[in-house]
């Protein structure tokens, strides 16, 4: 077999092989660094979760849409100084084009949204589950590859668009058995950040720089961060007052430092009553600390984390209405977010919720003499059409590896085609679910 070919091959690697493969031996059969195989069992998995969030996808009324993982590497040059453009899996192709496989799924759909233009019926609620790419240093031995899930509104200013969204996680992780005990959404605006940094006269080209910053103060010492920003030309003592507005918990509290007309105090104070009225008011919490490391947010943004502490943000998001701006195009109001396939499963494994989806077959064929194959194939392509999930066994087996072989599959029948039963146009059906025997007239199969 197979098998023994190869174990021959692995111990006598220095012989040539006819296949030319010479003291080389086996090939190398792990994925390449910081990449994932998906058996079988991890697919389940992986179906399982894909399947929830297009359900709540779906529950939501939005369609979705993909876009190749390579890009033109123009869609991710941001010089903001971002983790997720220092890490760009960039590189140039044999047609001497610069191109990158996607980091994040936002700019696809800000392309897509262009090249729609005014033909686009606002508005649009499109969802995508993709993979996206980094090229880390393996120094960090982290993953240079996840999925994530993307829900975005085009064409809403109001922020009932982020409520819609916020609606949408907390869905997702009551379908999947998590509850406001065990996960919350920060929420605050990069708003409050933006009028801090007028206050203290910072140029607002130097925004979205700042904001990719301040984000990292939760990641990198702070005389780091304070460097950065000095790198920047904001002083120092701008740094306390960011970090006093950034350590405010409560709205009453911002809008004191803001002003009773601020906008952010107003978004802040609908998106709550909003989450009042879907139920989920107690999911939320405020945190201006809140500041999330991609450039392009310019309005609320929220993120999905532990009330454990212990793990990474499970998902992010925001607003970010000047994106089209950034590729030339009109602007138009967009929000939406990011929810990758790793630290939710990190934590559903946590918290004992992760399902271990079984592989299973409607019906297991079984044709108990070779010269019943033909009518013990015929029976299986009739189950098949019906829309049952078939294993026909395809060697000559005896009943009792068949009825092994039916419960390892987690089989609910055992068909059996014999030839007394079938000179009587009749099969055996054993239901496996109820230990029970019949003869069962083949058009009654299904
Ligand atoms: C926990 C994890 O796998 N994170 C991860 C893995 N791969 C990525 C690839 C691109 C952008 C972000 C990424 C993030």
């Amino acid at each position: 077999s197979m098998r023994a070919m190869v174990d021959a091959r692995t111990v006598a690697c220095k012989t040539t092989e006819p296949t030319g493969r010479t003291d080389k031996g086996i090939i190398d059969t792990q994925p390449p660094r910081g990449t994932r195989d998906f058996f079988p069992e991890d697919m389940r998995l992986r179906n399982w979760l894909f399947g929830e969030f297009a359900a709540v996808s779906s529950s939501f009324g939005f369609e979705q849409f993909d876009a190749p993982v390579l890009e033109s590497e123009e869609l991710f040059v941001r010089k903001a100084g971002e983790e997720i453009t220092d890490q760009l899996y960039n590189f140039e192709d044999k047609g001497q084009r610069r191109v990158a496989l996607r980091p994040e799924l936002t700019p696809s759909l800000a392309r897509l949204v262009l090249q729609r233009g005014r033909t686009l019926p606002l508005p649009a609620k499109w969802f995508a589950i993709g993979q996206c790419w980094r090229y880390e240093r393996m120094t960090r031995g982290r993953r240079r590859e996840h999925y994530q899930w993307n829900m975005d509104i085009v064409g809403v200013a109001g922020v009932e668009a982020e409520a819609e969204l916020l609606a949408a996680i907390v869905l997702f992780f009551e379908r999947v058995g998590l509850s406001k005990d065990d996960v919350g959404i920060k929420v605050s605006s990069r708003k409050v950040l933006q009028s801090v940094l007028v206050q203290y006269g910072i140029p607002p080209e130097s925004f979205a720089r700042v904001c990719v910053i301040v984000d990292k103060l939760d990641k990198l010492p702070r005389e780091k961060v304070e460097e950065e920003l000095r790198v920047l030309g904001v002083p120092p003592s701008t740094i306390d007052g960011v970090l006093s507005a950034l350590s405010i918990r409560s709205l009453e509290e911002l809008s004191r430092l803001l002003g009773p007309d601020s906008e952010a105090v107003a978004d802040l104070s609908r998106l709550f009553q909003l989450a009042e009225g879907y139920g989920y008011k107690d999911w939320l919490v405020f945190d201006p600390s809140v500041v999330r490391g991609l450039a392009y947010y310019t309005g609320i943004v929220f993120e999905g984390f532990d009330r454990e502490g212990k793990l990474r943000a499970i998902c992010g998001g925001g607003r970010y209405d000047r994106l089209l701006g950034a590729f030339g195009g009109d602007n138009a109001p967009m929000a939406g977010f990011g929810f990758g396939d790793a630290v939710i499963v990190e934590l559903l494994k946590e918290k004992g919720k992760l399902p271990a989806p079984p592989h299973r077959v409607d019906d297991v064929v079984v044709p108990l003499d070779m010269a019943l194959r033909p009518a013990a194939s015929g029976i299986a392509a009739r189950l098949r059409r019906a829309g049952r999930s078939v294993d026909l066994v395809l060697e000559n087996k005896k009943m009792k590896w068949a009825f092994k072989h039916a419960e390892k599959l987690n089989a609910s029948r055992l068909v059996l085609v014999g030839a007394s039963e079938w000179e009587r146009g009749k099969v055996v059906v054993k239901d496996l679910a109820k230990f029970q025997q019949e003869e069962v007239p083949v058009e009654d199969l299904i």
